[in-house]
């Protein structure tokens, strides 16, 4: 069993897998379906302009034979060694001389040492860019142990229940495969592309596993290691390195909570709400609304303003000034959750899914009601999945991003989940006000706001109560104005 701890991350087209944030792949292509032998290049032509190639959106392809293995290696992103027929040596071998990136499937019986044991034959076989896939029974427990024992990336499909999803990032998948909600237009239309197996696959494999088997054993051993026709041409180059980041402006110093010059211009002094000046906190003003109270000021008794490091100073300090994407080629954080965090439009996004993906769609419009739900289905589950991989990759994923736009596309990660807990927080403490026999401002605990702000400390040691003191009077206060204006409602 191949061994190793370190992660070997594998450049898909575009995507980086294994390393920074997780990736979203829309379906992968089987040519195991109905289509006649010697079409795999009409069918991935197909499949490749019904998809299109928006940046990062990678194409994988499992082949029915040896035969598509030509169509592949010019066409494909990667290639699959599908779980139904990975005993099939001949062309497993075949498919990993290709020189694409392989992903292995694990056979729905098959150990995590069988697995793993299949991964290091493909990897010597081929070029050693192997990536598993666990999707059949999708055992997360096997998934985690068949990435920490190989440090190989794991793809957890979840084309069968997209529900697994954020349980699967948090079991350190790598990236989730879900089904192409273009692709599973095209086999509504019964138009026979064989490409959206997530639903059927176990059918469609079983139909032709034993026509595969055969035509492999005939084919198979034809095919040399020299097979890569397509080049790798798929590695953006270097983006800004990390002294990009170094290049930001000076904290600015104000007065958040009255304790003296503090580092970091708060929300409020963007929003221009109030800013500046404020007196201690007295019910009175604070039921009146004239003057905000000033709440964990006396927690935050920062007096140096320029001695310590901000928070975007330590964040700029943990940038790494190297790391294995360059090397490994991939611009890769972009497939995925940066589009859900409203980045770069150009990727399988969230964007995509609220405008609704038209590539491939019928110039003509002749898409059947069928049509649009299955296509609603696909985009929703793809929703979810993005969603898995911004909201629980930003809390189990530690990046060092290498770049600027990859520093960017972190913090919006970051950030969209910050979003989804300040909304959930707000509204928890919405209900609070409701619960105390004072609420709102009137009813402000400043003990209990100290002691939720020592806490935090404990799981920001970085930032410190004193610099997590302000940020938290700002979340407070914004919970206790908005409970405030609904009461009036
Ligand atoms: O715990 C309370 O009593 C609240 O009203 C909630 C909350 C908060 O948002 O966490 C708000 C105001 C109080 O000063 C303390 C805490």
């Amino acid at each position: 069993m191949s061994s190793t701890l370190e992660r070997q991350a594998v450049a898909v087209g575009e995507l980086l897998v294994g390393e920074g944030p997780a990736v979203v792949i829309r379906g992968r292509v089987s040519l195991r379906g109905d289509h006649g032998p010697g079409d795999a290049y009409a069918v991935l032509r197909d499949a490749v302009s019904a998809r299109g190639r928006p940046r990062g959106r990678v194409t994988l392809v499992e082949p029915s034979s040896a035969a598509d293995l030509p169509a592949i290696a010019e066409l494909a992103d990667a290639v699959v060694v599908g779980a139904s027929w990975t005993r099939d040596i001949p062309l497993v071998r075949a498919a990993a001389a290709l020189g694409l990136p392989v992903v292995v499937e694990r056979r729905a019986s098959a150990s995590l040492e069988e697995w793993l044991e299949l991964a290091a034959y493909c990897a010597a076989e081929g070029d050693g860019q192997v990536i598993l896939c666990e999707g059949s029974q999708l055992d997360l427990g096997l998934m985690r142990a068949a990435r920490a024992a190989s440090g190989r990336p794991v793809l957890a499909d979840v084309s069968r229940d997209v529900g697994l999803a954020a349980a699967a990032i948090a079991a350190g998948a790598d990236g989730l495969l879900v089904d192409d909600p273009i692709q599973g237009r095209g086999a509504a239309d019964g138009q026979g592309h064989g490409a959206a197996d997530g639903q059927g696959r176990g059918g469609a494999d079983a139909r032709g596993r034993g026509a595969a088997e055969g035509r492999a054993r005939d084919g198979a051993s034809g095919q040399g290691r020299g097979a890569d026709a397509r080049g790798r041409d798929g590695a953006p180059g270097q983006g800004q390195r990390a002294g990009e980041s170094s290049r930001r402006a000076s904290p600015k110093t104000v007065d958040l909570v009255g304790g003296g010059a503090r580092e970091f211009a708060g929300p409020k002094d963007l929003a221009g709400a109030t800013g500046g000046e404020r007196g201690p906190a007295e019910p009175a003003d604070v039921a009146g609304g004239e003057r905000e109270p000033t709440g964990l000021r006396d927690i935050a008794d920062v007096t140096d303003a320029g001695g310590g490091e901000s928070a975007e100073g330590q964040a700029g300090g943990h940038v790494r000034k190297d790391t294995g994407r360059d090397t490994a080629g991939g611009d890769a954080g972009t497939t995925t959750a940066e589009d859900t965090a409203g980045r770069d439009a150009g990727v399988t996004t969230a964007g995509d899914v609220a405008a609704g993906d038209v590539t491939g769609r019928d110039a003509a419009g002749r898409a059947t009601a069928g049509d649009v739900e299955v296509e609603a289905a696909g985009h929703a589950a793809l929703r979810e999945a993005e969603e898995a991989v911004t909201i629980v990759g930003a809390l189990v994923r530690h990046e060092s991003p290498a770049t600027l736009p990859e520093c960017r596309e972190a913090i919006d990660r970051v950030d969209a989940a910050l979003a989804t807990l300040l909304e959930r927080r707000a509204a928890l403490a919405g209900i609070v006000q409701r619960l105390k026999p004072v609420g709102g401002f009137a009813g402000r605990d400043l003990d209990r706001e100290r002691a939720l702000v020592a806490k935090m400390a404990s799981r920001a040691p970085s930032l410190g109560e004193a610099r997590l003191a302000p940020i938290m009077n700002a979340v407070i206060e914004a919970g206790l104005h908005l409970a405030e204006e609904r009461a009036k409602e």
